[in-house]
């Protein structure tokens, strides 16, 4: 079993790059299965398991994809197939994105039904919803989901019960190509939906109000591959943020966008953490001394429930009673098993944690439960007494590429090893060019 071993105790100093972000990258992917002619051209894209797998769905759609050199070019030119096996679905929730893209081009999806998972039960019935609003008739059986429609999607008026990300990706993918106008209602606001609605509209689609709580697409009859770059990851960069802070460290993390990542910033400096904005990036830097706070998750613009755990790790470092909520997910609170295992001090209540800092956290043999808390064991680590062993890293290699070696080039004193011991390099695909994937899968 491969695991992770930080040694705590080490400032960490210097200079990581952000990567392009997951949540924006896998939906664009799915969104290039739309352009009936051309090539989508995807830059700045990151070298995570996630990419590979939807690469895989769409490549098993009949779709030519190749990743290379942070580039991922997709051909859906030819007549794909519409359906998703729950091996893909089983590996990455955001599988079921494809559904918006085919059915809108083709009236048809069968998608393998995305099951609970580590952090709550995690329905998809909002975009079905949505979906039957424009037309489509569902049928759920046999662990699959499928959708059809007579002739074209028709726009309509959705409300979304909740600020849905997936449900306001799919439904916007959906409408881009159905006739007439779609209004989605209390859509969700996060940077990743502008970032799809701009790659939608280059590719000759008609969206506004991306970022606000209205979306209105005007349906177009075709859609073309184009080129688009990435935005920032704005959970990596956070990620790195408190690894700063929580080695009283000094990092300048490049690419990070303080634009979206205003909630995350402002309470770090309420736990005294200094940042600044440099010309590249954000300057971190640890205070001696954290102070506690309290945060409660929300869409966005508040505070983002992916950086629950990393900030329950920099809680657990404070001075004095810090109170977590968790209002999106409804079950995201596995890691506070494997905290207490590093003698962390914290009880859970109801839909909250109370820590109880600072606690004199010890290294441990701790299990990721999922990819945040992979990361927040890790940043742990960094400031326990001793050493920390970190394994089940499936769940880290799908939303951070090479975290180890990016820590240890700033000074922690990290390494990956298998299951024998050795040193290896981060999770690394060895090829992911179309016929790699084609092998795999035949
Ligand atoms: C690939 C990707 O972008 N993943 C992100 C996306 O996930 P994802 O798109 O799955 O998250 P959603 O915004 O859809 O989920 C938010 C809440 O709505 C509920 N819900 C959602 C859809 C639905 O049909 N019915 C329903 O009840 C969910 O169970 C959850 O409680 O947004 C989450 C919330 O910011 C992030 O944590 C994930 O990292
Ligand atoms: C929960 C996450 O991702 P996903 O929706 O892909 O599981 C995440 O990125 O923290």
């Amino acid at each position: 079993m491969e695991k992770i071993i930080v040694r705590g105790g080490h400032q960490l100093e210097g200079t990581v790059r952000v990567e392009g972000a997951k949540n924006a990258v896998l939906p664009v992917i799915a969104a290039s299965l739309i352009a009936s002619e051309g090539k989508s051209v995807i830059t700045d894209v990151p070298e995570l398991a996630d990419v590979y797998t939807i690469n895989q769905v769409l490549s098993n759609m009949n779709a030519d994809v190749t990743f290379e050199n942070n580039t991922v070019t997709v051909d859906a030119s030819n007549k794909l197939t519409t359906e998703a096996p729950f091996e893909y679905v089983r590996k990455m929730r955001a599988s079921v994105l494809v559904i918006g893209p085919l059915l809108a081009r083709y009236g048809h999806a069968k998608v393998a039904m995305p099951g609970g998972c580590a952090i709550g039960s995690r329905p998809i019935d909002l975009h079905l919803k949505g979906f039957e609003a424009m037309g489509a008739e569902t049928h759920v059986g046999n662990g699959f989901v499928e959708l059809n429609v007579d002739g074209r999607l028709k726009g309509a008026k959705i409300y979304l019960d909740m600020p849905s990300v997936g449900a306001t990706e799919n439904i916007m993918m959906a409408a881009a190509l159905a006739e007439g106008k779609t209004i989605i209602e209390n859509c969700a606001k996060e940077p990743e939906i502008v970032d799809l609605a701009n790659y939608l509209n280059k590719m000759g689609a008609k969206v506004v109000g991306a970022g606000t709580e209205t979306i209105r697409i005007e349906g177009v009859d075709s859609l073309h591959g184009v080129e688009h770059t990435i935005i920032p990851d704005r959970v990596e960069a956070g990620t790195f943020m408190v690894a700063a802070a929580i080695t009283n460290g000094n990092v300048l993390i490049e690419n990070a966008e303080k634009e979206h990542l205003r909630s995350v910033i402002s309470k770090l400096e309420e736990m005294n953490v200094s940042i600044t904005e440099e010309d590249n990036g954000l300057r971190v830097i640890g205070p001696k001394k954290l102070k506690a706070t309290d945060i409660k998750t929300l869409p966005h613009p508040g505070f983002p429930t992916d950086m629950q755990s990393q900030m329950m790790a920099l809680m657990l470092a404070a001075q004095g009673t810090s109170v977590i909520t968790e209002t999106v997910f409804e079950n995201r609170f596995m890691h506070v098993e494997e905290f207490r295992r590093m003698n962390a001090k914290m009880k859970i209540e109801g839909h909250s944690v109370i820590i109880e800092g600072p606690s004199n956290l010890q290294g441990a043999e701790v299990a990721a439960t999922d990819l945040r808390a992979a990361a927040a064991l890790i940043l742990a680590g960094l400031c326990a007494e001793g050493v920390t062993r970190v394994t089940e890293l499936k769940h880290l290699d799908r939303g951070y590429v090479d975290f180890s070696g990016k820590l240890a080039s700033l000074g922690a004193d990290i390494e990956r090893v298998d299951e024998n011991g050795h040193a290896i390099d981060s999770f690394v695909q060895v090829d992911a060019t179309n016929n790699q994937i084609a092998a795999e899968l035949s």
